[in-house]
């Protein structure tokens, strides 16, 4: 429908045409768009949020090479930053919580495009974490403030989160005609209410944003909608029909969608039952770590010859690990983003790289009790809130499977999975 919907708004028969940005979350979507649209797009640019805004400030002189700071060294930067805020306190158990934490909650006051501490005092966290009290947040600017300054000494001028509030600055005083009339977003759940106001002001006034999105699938933890992002829409579609996945894959994903993690969804849309029938999702139960890698890996090659099969996981380290067991030729999501393949093929990555995509056949490997939600999520932000996030990203797992899906686990299976054992089809090796 977005693809439509950006051939619609380019085509010159419409009296309101114009160049259109056609706008995916990550570089895999993009690649995968633009794959399925080969021909079809005349006047459209496909992009991901980033590359716009690479792009952008680039044609306001402000990107240069090695602007943008790593993920990586930024969370060592803020490490670093407490350390010096912590310097400066009485001991506290709150500087004991994760670097993640704090770059978690850095991230949060970029995306949100918040600029002054008052603000960010007063501002309203959703989430199921509990909410941190003025004295904490004092702290957390603290930190911000360090890291910002250390960021700078090193030449970096932008995160891959605060990128978006200088776009959104520039972009209100630039006064030259806009590269694009019509901007469509897909997957805008997870783009943050900042790279939403960005792209607001990116269009002219006789412009048009047309936002697809799926509260459902929401897997940056951000939990807002649209609307956070001042976001009136004065016309709104909703899709229920699933043409995807077979009602018994269906059935399985609206399961996770009622469990107790997804209470309180603004804005969800309920799909209905599908019409085609397929097997039950097969819940596979393994001795070991090491025999459920080897009978993913058997089973992925196997399925991979006929149809197109994608290995998802939970972590970074997961999908390294499994590489190793899986052939040569397997792509890699995250890495090789811009390469999809008509047909039979493998592919490998985490959930979060998944998104928008389908395969015939989906994995999803490590789903033991002990593995699923992250444990390190659980200890960086409390179980409600990793089994919420981690349970979200079930859902996108299992809604990327056309016809088949396998789960494994080893000891106990994860609690997030929904108990009801007649969505399965169960075997013990
Ligand atoms: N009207 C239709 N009739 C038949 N098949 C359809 C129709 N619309 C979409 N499909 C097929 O349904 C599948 C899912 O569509 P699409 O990828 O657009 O879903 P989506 O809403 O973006 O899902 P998600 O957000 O979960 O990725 C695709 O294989 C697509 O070709």
């Amino acid at each position: 429908m977005a693809i439509l919907r950006a051939a619609q708004l380019a085509d010159p028969e419409l009296p309101e045409h114009g160049p259109v940005l056609l706008l995916t979350f990550n570089k895999a979507l993009g690649g995968y768009i633009r794959k399925i649209s080969e021909g079809r797009l005349r006047n459209v640019k496909v992009e991901h949020y980033h590359l716009f805004a690479r792009g952008y400030l680039n044609s306001r002189g402000l990107m240069s090479y090695n602007a943008i700071v790593s993920p990586t060294v930024r969370r060592s930067l803020i490490a670093q930053a407490v350390t010096e805020v912590k310097a400066r306190y009485k001991p506290h158990p709150f500087f004991e919580r994760t670097s993640n934490f704090f770059d978690t909650e850095v991230g949060w006051i970029a995306k949100n495009g918040i600029t002054d501490a008052d603000t960010y005092f007063k501002a309203e966290r959703i989430g199921r974490g509990e909410a941190l009290g003025e004295s904490f947040r004092k702290i957390v600017w603290q930190v911000r403030d360090h890291y910002i300054e250390k960021r700078s000494a090193r030449g970096f001028h932008y995160d891959w989160d605060d990128i978006s509030i200088t776009v959104t600055e520039e972009l209100r005083k630039d006064n030259r005609p806009r590269l694009y009339k019509h901007i469509v977003i897909d997957e805008g759940q997870d783009l943050s209410p900042q790279m939403l106001r960005s792209l607001a002001s990116a269009i002219p006034d006789d412009g048009t944003i047309t936002f697809f999105g799926d509260v459902a699938q929401q897997i940056y933890g951000q939990r807002v909608s649209w609307r956070a992002a001042g976001l009136r829409p004065p016309k709104i579609w909703e899709f229920n029909e699933n043409y995807r996945n077979t009602r018994e894959i269906a059935a399985l994903g609206l399961a996770v969608a009622k469990m107790d993690y997804y209470r309180d969804v603004a804005d969800m849309v309920a799909p209905t039952a599908p019409k085609a029938a397929g097997a039950k999702p097969t819940l596979v139960k393994v001795k070991t770590e090491t025999d459920e890698t080897k009978l993913v890996a058997e089973l992925a090659k196997t399925m991979a010859k006929q149809r197109s099969v994608a290995v998802l996981v939970r972590t970074v380290n997961q999908q390294n690990g499994l590489r190793q067991a899986l052939p040569r030729t397997t792509i890699n999501l995250r890495e090789d983003g811009n390469s999809w393949i008509d047909g039979p093929a493998l592919y490998l990555g985490t959930y979060h790289s998944a998104k928008g995509l389908e395969f015939d056949a989906v994995l999803l490997p490590y789903l033991s009790d002990s593995l699923f939600p992250d444990p390190a999520q659980v200890a960086d932000f409390g179980k409600d809130e990793a089994d919420a996030n981690d349970g979200r990203l079930l859902y996108v797992g299992v809604t990327r499977a056309k016809t088949d899906l396998i789960i494994t686990f080893q000891g106990e299976r994860s609690s997030l999975l929904p108990p009801n054992n007649s969505l399965y089809t169960e075997i013990t090796r």
